[in-house]
């Protein structure tokens, strides 16, 4: 049973043993988060029975030089299975697409030939393009890739991404650098500019990771833009993710040589999660618990983890903001902050390292860091709400459990959502071990002080009117839902107005329960209809 409404906000309460019930003095004691003590991170163990990097010297295929700082100033001995699958193959040039589970080191996999051609034949032009999906992911690439180059300081790695000063990402280009890391869009701006087109003329590798996301319908058109600007040249490519589609191989051939390796060290037929981190599934009633249902099983995994570092994914940055709301306001939560892509891409990059450096913490994220993050010692990676597809279930869950460590997964969905599981076939996910016990009352006084509810509300609806098709809505019953969670799930007085022309995109225009903002050509005409649209009329306010 829920707490009673109105009665305060509940603090770290859930046994995950035994049922709770209302009283917060039958909660368990549990000591405040910063009294306890921290234990070491967890520690990478490699498999030991592949092979070791010191053979690649006895077989002169790797600059001794890279070995070096392998070895010794980055202390990687042993390769991962993806990278003795891929290292032999690579060094000798050869293209490949290349997939492995997540966390499980693909991104040495491509930089390590790379950085071997560079110092290998260095041209003092751009030697190197790698491109990804997202800014962090690309700020992380480049600082993987200085760190190979730690003693070779001649070897200079540039990025260009969006939301930062475009101009001082030209200079570092033009000044020369070997490997350039990059995100389309920007890329596409710097070589729309002469000068830097040039700079690509003599490219001797092209990197996609996360290659199905490159490939898809929303980057394919920008990735073959900048095919168009590369030299007609020889060169070798790379294709590396988690999850390979069949649209990447269906497409895979306009970038790799003939001839190219596929390479996977994921058995046929396994699923690509890691046995290593449990799976549980949260079922609320609907979807306005969907935010209750969180934090009672965020304080249950807390009660009893030693070590807390957790990522929650939302579906869209307003519910991002939403969640970080209600568990910021849980008071005895670990640090919560937020990350997507609406913010500065200043206060981002802050935020990402902030949250790397932290031992406790909880970070609140779009898909803006599902792929490709390497976040050290993430325990929990708690999905809230439909996943958008199963690669990014995949990806979100693989922020957890990297490099051999062990990890938690828990993905809450209403009743209504569990269709999205027939998506997870192979995936094991278990129903949650314990009983937990949340109600919407037990958020109603943060929902008082949450701003931005009619954005919440536009976000909820946007998001889940794509995913109509497999919840089985109607235009109808989706609204009829997504004014029970602005009225419930929100508190909201009234079901929040929307532009006409935000209902015209949506492809909502005429469905009954809409209510179009005041003021807002079409209003008048609407209510002159008797379609009953005004705000606050009683029949889509909660009085
Ligand atoms: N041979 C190695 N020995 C020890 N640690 C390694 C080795 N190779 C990579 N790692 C570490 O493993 C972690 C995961 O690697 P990486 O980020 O490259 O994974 P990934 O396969 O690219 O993951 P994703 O699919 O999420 O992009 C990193 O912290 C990396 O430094």
């Amino acid at each position: 049973m829920a707490r009673p409404r109105g009665a305060p906000f509940r603090k770290g309460r859930i046994d995950s043993q035994k049922p709770l019930t209302n009283n917060p003095s039958n909660a368990p004691q549990r000591a405040p988060i910063s009294s306890l003590p921290l234990p070491p991170p967890p520690s990478i163990e490699v498999p030991k029975d592949t092979p070791r990097f010191e053979e690649l010297r006895a077989k002169n295929l790797v600059n001794p030089t890279i070995l070096d700082t392998l070895t010794h100033d980055l202390h990687f001995n042993h390769m991962m299975p993806v990278q003795a699958a891929t290292l032999e193959y690579l060094l000798q040039g050869k293209d490949c697409l290349a997939q492995a589970k997540t966390g499980t080191g693909k991104t040495l996999a491509f930089l390590l030939p790379a950085v071997n051609t560079i110092l290998k034949n260095r041209t003092r032009c751009l030697s190197t393009l790698i491109i990804c999906p997202t800014r962090e992911l690309a700020l992380q690439i480049a600082t993987e890739a200085k760190k190979l180059l730690q003693r070779c300081p001649q070897c200079k790695v540039a990025c260009a991404i969006g939301g930062t000063n475009k101009n001082a990402e030209a200079k570092a280009i033009l000044n020369g650098c070997d490997i350039l890391v990059a995100t389309p869009g920007r890329l596409l701006d710097h070589l729309s500019e002469e000068e830097i087109h040039r700079k690509l003329g003599s490219l001797q590798i092209l990197v996609l990771d996360e290659a199905d996301r490159m490939l898809d319908m929303g980057f394919l058109p920008d990735i073959k833009k900048v095919l168009r600007y590369l030299p007609n040249l020889p060169r070798q490519s790379m294709l590396f993710s988690a999850t390979i589609d069949d649209q990447v191989k269906n497409v895979a051939h306009l970038f790799l040589n003939t001839g190219y390796e596929h390479i996977s060290t994921i058995p046929e037929g396994e699923a690509n999660t890691h046995e290593r981190v449990q799976q549980f599934l949260v079922t609320t009633p609907s979807m306005i618990q969907h935010a209750p249902a969180m934090v009672a099983v965020i304080e249950s995994e807390l009660a009893t983890a030693k070590l807390f570092k957790a990522i929650v994914f939302a579906p869209t940055a307003a519910h991002v903001d939403f969640y970080a709301h209600i568990l910021t306001a849980v008071g005895t939560l670990p640090k919560v902050s937020v990350l997507h892509s609406r913010m500065s891409q200043t206060k981002r990059t802050r935020t990402t390292e902030e949250f790397r450096q932290a031992t406790n913490a909880i970070c609140v994220a779009t898909d803006v860091i599902a792929r490709g993050m390497d976040f050290p010692g993430v325990t929990h990676v708690f999905q809230v709400g439909l996943p958008s597809d199963k690669e990014s279930y995949i990806h979100r869950l693989g922020r957890t459990a990297r490099a051999d460590a062990q990890g938690r997964g828990i993905l809450v969905l209403s009743q209504v959502e569990k269709g999205f599981l027939y998506q997870l076939k192979n995936i094991k996910i278990q129903d949650y071990p314990s009983t937990l016990q949340y109600g919407i009352e037990d958020i109603e006084p943060a929902l008082a002080d949450l701003d931005g509810k009619p954005r919440i509300y536009q976000a909820w609806l946007g998001y889940y009117k794509t995913h109509m098709k497999s919840l089985r809505w109607s235009a109808t019953e989706l609204v009829r839902e997504a004014n029970q969670f602005a009225l419930q799930g929100l508190d909201c007085p009234d079901v929040p107005a929307l532009e006409k022309s935000t209902i015209g995109k949506m492809g909502l225009k005429g469905v009954p329960g809409l209510v179009i903002a005041p003021n807002a050509p079409g209003s008048n005409d609407a209510r002159r209809r008797g379609g009953g649209e005004g705000r606050g009329q009683g029949r889509f306010s909660k009085k």
